[in-house]
Formats: structure tokens, C-alpha cells, sequence
């Protein structure tokens, strides 16, 4: 009950006084209808179908009719009872319509702040979270969150309906309906063990939803690494046993809703006898008022096992609404600048003299050892230096920092002369162009792809980027820069890729060049096409290279050796070769041999 007051509140939180405005409307449908059926009183009465009783609370209404001729009584009663039936209609289809806006909204108002909150967030946090959970969240148990929220709807109506069909009840027969109350209440017992069950297999849905969607993920990333290394029959069993999870959970929950729904129908049908015994034989219940009840209660009792239905389908969706505003909290909680970070209006750092790391330290949540320590250099404007060291060294560790993506422990990163604060981190990331080992190209054109950074690029624009990145492969496509790549540029080789994703940053005319460079994407042609847009940048931007290839940095004008999170040679490259026993001329050697062999 308190998740269901929970998930009203949230709704309520979104629709502010139009859920009323709609509960409202749901009385007086309900009262509409209350209204024609006790119409049918006067109806049979005046029809002669069936005699009243004066004492009644019904007689009251045939004794409207009084002295009225019977033809007229029933063509009035026709005529008042078609309009109550066309305004029900009416208010209904007005109501459905104001609901299904209501449900879309709400929806749609978590979806954005969902997606915002995550968009917003710090990088630490998105590093460390599975991003098939948010497509997850913002999938399934979004589309459960809609679910739910059209059962509440569904819910009130119930309720609303049976409240004022039940005190119509009581009007007629006041032992009868508490008869029918009690009923009721000892049904709602029962079914609270049935919502709990219900609850807990919408955890377990929810549970299964998040490995399906992730694991998917998992696999069509790696499917290359799954068919090169004939994975096929692995990844196909982790599927299988998913769908026996699956299997069992939806049999459960099957079993769960037909058992009650069975149970349900007994009581329903012992109700029914009992309730006309008691009215002929206890309550002496006149034909007219016994007609009504039945015709009442038959209606009725539907609608208490609808409200259970429903009820049980909420305590499944609800997990969902829950799982969402806890990712919102978590991503609230790690937001980096807010409404800032999508403020396109913010000025860019242009970098005149240096970029300085001073005294730079960095920790991980939850890890024992310093990623960075004491990290101290400078980084003259306009020249290029590469950042080596063996993997686990800290390369991305310092780059995500220049990038201002991760701020330092202690220490700071100065751009000439003004340390990087919250306040100017943006204008930083602005002034970056970032070219990553993996680039992320969409669905689409060169163009639409290219144009990303720069909406307003013109086609000169365009080849002028593409010139400076060593794309000259783009003048051969049928189409040129309107050519499709395909998903993640599919149609394109890894080195192509990244001569696109470089011009993509070239487009942005950045004051800062950052490349990571791919290890093994570049065959030697590509590895030279990339060095020879380095070298037609260079001079023109300040570039920094994460370099795993030490043949592409013999240009550099200097080189950062990291090992084990602090900088242990720094240096043009003929300095840091000619130091012998030292890491730099201890990995370019070993290249060397690679190279040879
Ligand atoms: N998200 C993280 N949480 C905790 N520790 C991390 C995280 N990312 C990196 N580390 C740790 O920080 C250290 C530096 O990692 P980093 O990724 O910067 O190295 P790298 O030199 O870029 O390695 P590679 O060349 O393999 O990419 C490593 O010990 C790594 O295990």
C-alpha cells in the first residue's frame, strides 16, 4: 500500500490539481450512471413490468411520474435516461483523453529528467555504472512505469465507481451492502499475501529485464570477439538460461494471477447465492429493490475483482518506478555543473601560453592506490606532446583530467595562468577537441556525422577538416561526404574511422588537440596517414597524444613517460632515447624488435 500511495504521489507531484479535475469527472461518470440504472425503476413500474413499493427509496422517484400518463412518463423517462447516457459517453471519452494525456506527460517528463540527470552527471559516475542500466531504465522500465501509471487510472476509476455505486446500494439496502462490505474486506485480506507475491516477482522482472538488456549489449558489442573466438555456443547458452529464468518467473506470475482470479470466482459465485438467499429469506427484499441490488452487486463485484487485478499488475510495475527515481537520486547526487553543462552560450578557453599540472595527484572511489602522483609539467602552446607508459600507468587517468572530465585530489591544472575551477571546466572542454581510441561515429552521413560539433560547418568547411585529418578517402566515395557510413561506421576500416572522428574534432577548431590513439586499428599505411595529419596540425593547435606507437611521436616536441602514476622521464625524443636502462628506450627498443620480427 505504501509503494501504490508513493506512485499516486508522484503522479500527483506531475498532474497537480488535474488528477483532481479527472477524479472529479470520474464522480460525477460514476454518478451518471448510478442515476440511468436507477432509472430503471420508474421504467418498469410505469411499464407495469413491476409493482413498487411506496415505502421504498425508488418509489420516490416513480412518484414523479404520478398523474402523469403513463405513454409520457416512459417517453420521458427514455428521453432523460438516452441524455444521461449520451453525457456519460461523452464525459467518458473527455476523461480517457485527458488520462492518456496525463500518463504521456508524466512519462515523458521522467524520461527527460532521467536522461538529463544522467547527461549531467559526473564522468566518475558514468564510468562506474552499466550503461545498458540507464538504456534499461530508460526502456523497459519506463514503458512499466506507463503501464502502472494507466493501471492507477484504471484504479481510481474502480474505486471511484464502486464507492458511489456502493452508497446507491446502501440507499436501497443498507443490510444487504454492509453484507456485501464485509465480503469485500475479507477478500482484500486474502489477496494481501497474493500483491505481496506480486511485488516480489516484479522485483524479479525487473532483475531479469536489466541482465537481458545489458547482457545483449554485452554480446553485440563483443561480437566480433565471440566469432573470431568461437564463442558462438557460450554466449548462446547465457541466453538460454536467461530465457528458463524468464520462463519460470512468467509461468509463476501466470500461476499467481489465474489461481487468484479462480479463487476469486468461487467466492464470487458463493457471494452472489448467499446475497440473494439473505435478501429473499432474511431481508425480505422487495422484487423491485431485489432486481436493482442484483443488477448493482453483478456490476459491482467485477469491478472489486478488477480493483484486485489491478492491484496485483501495480505491485509488479512498481518496482520499476522505483528503480527509475533511484537512478534520477543517484545521478543527482554525482551532478557536475547542472543546467551549465548544456549552456551552449559559454565562452572558450583560447590557450595563448602554457597549460601547467602542478603537484597533481589522483584516487579512484574504493581504490587503494594513488592513479597519479605528483604530477608536474608543462605543456607549451601550439607544440605537441605524447604521454607514453605501460597500460595501468595512468595515460587516460591524466588526459581525462586535461580534459577536465576528472578533477585532481590535490593540485591543480592551470591554463595560462588561471587554475580550472567548476566555474571555467566547460570554456576547458569547450576548447578541447577529443579523438578517442574507440570513435564513436552514429547511423548516418559523413556529413551528419562530421557536423555534430559545428550544426552551421560549410561544405569547405568540412573538406578543409577533412584535408587536415588525412581523409582524402572521402573524395573517392560515390557520394563524398553524403555517403553513409553505416551503424558506428561500419562501412568504413578502423583507420578511416578515426580520420573521420579527427576531423570531426578538427571541425570544432579547437585550442586543444587530444588523440588517443588506436592500438591496433591502424595498419602501417593508416598509422602513417594519421602521422602525416599530426604533422599538418602541428604548429596550428596545442596536441596531445596518448601514444602506443612510439614510431608516431618521433615529432613530438615532448614526451611525458608515466610509470605506476608518476612521471619518470620527460623529454624530446632523442633525449629520453638516448637515456639508456630507462623505460622509454627499454619500450622503444622492444617496438623496434616487433617492428623487425
Ligand atoms: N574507474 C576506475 N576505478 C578505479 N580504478 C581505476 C579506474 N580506472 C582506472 N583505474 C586504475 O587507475 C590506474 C590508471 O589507469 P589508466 O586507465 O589511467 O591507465 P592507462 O595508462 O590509460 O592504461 P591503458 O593503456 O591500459 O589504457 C590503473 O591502476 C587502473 O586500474
Amino acid at each position: 500500500m505504501s509503494s501504490l500511495i508513493f506512485f499516486a504521489k508522484q503522479l500527483y507531484q506531475f498532474a497537480g490539481k488535474s488528477l483532481f479535475i479527472n477524479l472529479f469527472g470520474m464522480i460525477v461518470v460514476s454518478l451518471l450512471e448510478g442515476i440511468g440504472l436507477l432509472l430503471l425503476l420508474p421504467m418498469l413500474h410505469l411499464s407495469n413490468l413491476m409493482n413498487v413499493k411506496e415505502s421504498t427509496i425508488f418509489s420516490g422517484l416513480s412518484s414523479i411520474f404520478n398523474g402523469v400518463p403513463e405513454l409520457y412518463g416512459l417517453l420521458m423517462i427514455f428521453g432523460v435516461y438516452i441524455f444521461l447516457v449520451v453525457g456519460h459517453s461523452l464525459l467518458k471519452r473527455n476523461l480517457t483523453l485527458r488520462n492518456v494525456e496525463i500518463l504521456v506527460r508524466f512519462v515523458n517528463q521522467i524520461r527527460l529528467v532521467t536522461y538529463k540527470g544522467l547527461l549531467e552527471a559526473n564522468w566518475l559516475f558514468l564510468m562506474r555504472r552499466r550503461k545498458s542500466d540507464f538504456i534499461n531504465a530508460l526502456t523497459d522500465d519506463l514503458n512499466r512505469v506507463a503501464n502502472g501509471t494507466n493501471l492507477l487510472f484504471q484504479l481510481f476509476t474502480s474505486v471511484i465507481f464502486t464507492f458511489v455505486q456502493l452508497i446507491i446500494a446502501f440507499l436501497l439496502s443498507a443490510k444487504i451492502t454492509l453484507f456485501v462490505l464485509i465480503a469485500g474486506c475479507i477478500l482484500a485480506y486474502f489477496s494481501k499475501q497474493t500483491l505481496k507475491s506480486s511485488k516480489i516477482l516484479g522485483m524479479q522482472k525487473s532483475d531479469l529485464a536489466k541482465q537481458y538488456i545489458g547482457g545483449l549489449t554485452d554480446n553485440f558489442n563483443g561480437i566480433k570477439d565471440i566469432k573470431s573466438n568461437h564463442l558462438e555456443n557460450s554466449s548462446y547458452i547465457w541466453l538460454k538460461n536467461w530465457s528458463e529464468r524468464f520462463e519460470q518467473e512468467q509461468s509463476e506470475f501466470s500461476k499467481l494471477i489465474n489461481n487468484s482470479q479462480v479463487l476469486y470466482k468461487i467466492i464470487s459465485a458463493l457471494l452472489i447465492a448467499g446475497l440473494i438467499f439473505l435478501s429473499i429469506v432474511m431481508f425480505k427484499a422487495q422484487p423491485g429493490q431485489l432486481l436493482l441490488i442484483i443488477l448493482i452487486f453483478s456490476r459491482l463485484w467485477p469491478k472489486l475483482i478488477a480493483i484486485q487485478n489491478n492491484l496485483q499488475q501495480l505491485a509488479t510495475n512498481i518496482p520499476s518506478i522505483h528503480s527509475i527515481l533511484q537512478l534520477q537520486e543517484e545521478s543527482k547526487s554525482s551532478i557536475e555543473l547542472g543546467d551549465a553543462s548544456r549552456d551552449t552560450s559559454l565562452p572558450s578557453i583560447s590557450l595563448q601560453q602554457k597549460i601547467e599540472c602542478k603537484h597533481m595527484y589522483f584516487k579512484y572511489d574504493y581504490s587503494s592506490e594513488s592513479a597519479l602522483q605528483d604530477i608536474n609539467f608543462v605543456i607549451k602552446v601550439n607544440e605537441m606532446t605524447a604521454i607514453i607508459g605501460r597500460s595501468g600507468a595512468g595515460k587516460s587517468t591524466l588526459i581525462d583530467i586535461l580534459m577536465g572530465l576528472l578533477q585532481p585530489e590535490k593540485g591543480g591544472l592551470i591554463v595560462d595562468g588561471l587554475p580550472i575551477t567548476k566555474e571555467n571546466l566547460l570554456s576547458l572542454r569547450k576548447a578541447t577537441g577529443y579523438v578517442p581510441q574507440e570513435p564513436f561515429l552514429f547511423n548516418g552521413t559523413i556529413r551528419d556525422n562530421l557536423i555534430l560539433v559545428h550544426p552551421q560547418a560549410t561544405d569547405d568547411e568540412i573538406w578543409e577538416a577533412l584535408n587536415f585529418s588525412a581523409a582524402d578517402f572521402v573524395k573517392k566515395l560515390p557520394k563524398g561526404i553524403d555517403t553513409y557510413i553505416g551503424d558506428r561506421g561500419v562501412r568504413l576500416s578502423g583507420g578511416e574511422r578515426q580520420r573521420i572522428v579527427l576531423a570531426r574534432a578538427i571541425l570544432k577548431k579547437p585550442s586543444i588537440l587530444i588523440l588517443d590513439e588506436a592500438t591496433s586499428a591502424l595498419d602501417s599505411e593508416n598509422e602513417a596517414k594519421i602521422q602525416e595529419a599530426l604533422e599538418q596540425l602541428k604548429g596550428k593547435m596545442t596536441i596531445i597524444v596518448i601514444a602506443h606507437r612510439l614510431s608516431t611521436i618521433s615529432n613530438a616536441d615532448q614526451i611525458i613517460v608515466l610509470e605506476e602514476g608518476r612521471i619518470i622521464q620527460n623529454g624530446a625524443f632523442q633525449k629520453l632515447a638516448d637515456e639508456k636502462q630507462k623505460t622509454f628506450s627499454d619500450l622503444l627498443e622492444k617496438q623496434m624488435v616487433l617492428s623487425k620480427s
